[in-house]
């Protein structure tokens, strides 16, 4: 066990990339002005790209100035710079490893291994550390999702990972499990008996979830071109947050009890075999205040052709007694109309309320959970119109149960920040276990096999709408529709 007074460096594979320029420096130079990081010594940034170390600087001031809130070049930025080191590698020739022998010296300090690239590159970067005895007992690595592209690649990349490294130092990331919107569902759901007693099938017609991006793929040509929305989203910030919200009460709040109940959920979802079951898209270009948004292929210098989908929608039963009929609305997409995660949760109308006059068939009480950009929960309430006597006209209004306001004191910690200082202190609660992975690649394996054998349902939709017409179909179908409602 290393002590928590241990000197640290931070080794980020994939440091020109989107992530790690984007999510990753920004964090380790958060965490070091809100005095968290005090011990870290080096960040060891690689790529292939061919900067040196000054350049590597000067591109990561950029961005920072772009996207942390009030950057200054003070002398946080420049105790912070000082740490950072450029090495240009090409990961897939492990032999240049031997690169790192000079920089990756200290044999007893923590070494934290971020693999930041796309997950074909995880077996070489563990075979590259194996060869030149990098894998020291105190290294932990973190590997983004998604792990692998399928059920078969995931048992293959932990064979290689579990060669060159012990279980304990694997930490497998998915930072929507450090969004502290995210980690109310459970407090929401098993802490207030109102929202409990009604949480099942006698009581709710069917849940809605969302995951919606306004950003198209920034860029990412060569990793999302190979990955696809499925792979980027669904299998994972889309599965835990339906897990969360679908799981039976663990016997403990350990974390362990609610990974064991999320694993029931992921065993239980019923297969998709049917394409009228799913809606799957690609956007298009279009020109949304005053400004060119390009098409996906048009992300593309090369000009080729791509089935790739950036949309996916798709509607599913869970096999459990709590779930029997109620369908499941999940959807995912870039180019959208909003950023926005949320959970819509229609209870039944069981009662025939036809006498109250401007109510329609449509009537639902409805929970809404904002989980970003924003997190707002409340619920949809019908009450009289103060101006008539009658019960007919009614008001509908919002019940709102938490606001949360913006907060930006050294005690926020963003999702990332939250993630990595659990690395640090060796805590595993907030990652995903192997055993979740592999039963997320079973379900979804046949939802990739379905679309690559139906090549032809891929819909296109203009970039800053909702997705493809069949999306809205999916849920016509049922006569229900989708809350595009947001706040
Ligand atoms: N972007 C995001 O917001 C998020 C991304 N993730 C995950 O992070 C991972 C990376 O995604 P992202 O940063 O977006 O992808 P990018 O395509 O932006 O970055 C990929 C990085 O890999 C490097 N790279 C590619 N091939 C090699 C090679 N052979 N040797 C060395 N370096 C290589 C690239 O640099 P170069 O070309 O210079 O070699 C680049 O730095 C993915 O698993 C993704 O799912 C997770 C959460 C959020
Ligand atoms: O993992 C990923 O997440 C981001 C979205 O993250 P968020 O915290 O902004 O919701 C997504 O853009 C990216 O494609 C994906 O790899």
């Amino acid at each position: 066990m290393l002590k928590n007074n241990i000197l640290y460096d931070f080794v980020i594979f994939g440091a020109t990339g989107d992530l790690a320029t984007k999510k990753l420096l920004p964090t380790i130079y958060m965490l070091e002005k809100k005095k968290k990081l005090k011990k870290n010594k080096k960040i060891i940034a690689i790529a292939r790209t061919n900067f040196n170390t000054i350049q590597y600087i000067s591109k990561i001031y950029e961005n920072f100035k772009k996207n942390i809130k009030n950057f200054k070049n003070d002398i946080i930025w420049n105790n912070f710079k000082k740490k950072i080191y450029y090495c240009s590698l090409d990961i897939q020739n492990i032999d240049n490893f031997i690169q790192l022998k000079n920089i990756l010296k200290f044999k007893n300090q923590l070494i934290i291994y971020y693999f930041c690239v796309m997950p074909s590159l995880y077996v070489f970067i563990c075979k590259g550390l194996k060869k030149f005895q990098f894998n020291y007992h105190n290294a932990r690595i973190i590997i983004e999702k998604p792990i692998g592209t399928s059920y078969e690649d995931y048992k293959n990349i932990k064979n290689i990972l579990l060669k060159s490294f012990k279980k304990d130092q694997i930490y497998r990331i998915d930072h929507y499990l450090g969004k502290n919107s995210i980690l109310n569902i459970l407090p929401l759901r098993f802490s207030n008996i109102f929202f409990f007693n009604n949480w099942c099938s006698q009581f709710i017609d069917h849940i809605q979830i969302t995951i919606s991006e306004k950003i198209g793929i920034e860029n990412r040509w060569n990793y999302f071109d190979k990955i696809g929305q499925i792979k980027d989203m669904l299998q994972n910030h889309l599965l835990h947050i339906l897990c969360l919200i679908a799981i039976e009460p663990p016997k403990s709040l350990n974390f362990l009890e609610i990974k064991k109940e999320k694993i029931n959920i992921l065993k239980n979802l019923q297969i998709i075999t049917d394409l009228n079951s799913i809606s799957i898209g690609q956007y298009t270009k279009n020109i949304i205040s005053e400004k060119k948004i390009k098409s996906y292929l048009e992300e593309n210098n090369l000009k080729k052709n791509s089935f790739t989908e950036t949309f996916i929608a798709l509607k599913v039963f869970i096999n459990t007694p709590r779930w029997k009929n109620v369908p499941f609305y999940l959807r995912t997409g870039k180019r959208l109309s909003k950023k926005c995660t949320k959970i819509v949760i229609f209870y039944k109308n069981i009662y025939n309320f036809s006498h109250f006059s401007n109510i329609n068939e449509n009537f639902n009480n409805c929970l809404t959970i904002y989980l970003q950009p924003k997190s707002k929960i409340f619920m949809n309430f019908y009450f009289k119109n103060k101006e008539n006597n009658f019960f007919n006209n009614l008001k509908k209004n919002q019940i709102t149960f938490y606001n949360e306001k913006k907060i930006y004191n050294n005690n926020f910690l963003s999702d990332y920040e939250k993630l990595f200082l659990e690395i640090i202190h060796g805590k595993k609660d907030l990652f995903v276990t192997s055993k979740e992975i592999e039963f997320s690649w079973k379900w979804i394996d046949p939802i990739i096999q379905l679309y690559t054998q139906n090549y032809n349902i891929l819909e296109y939709y203009p970039a800053g709408s909702w997705g493809p017409t069949s999306s809205e179909i999916l849920l016509k179908k049922d006569q229900k529709q989708w809350n595009n409602e947001t706040i």
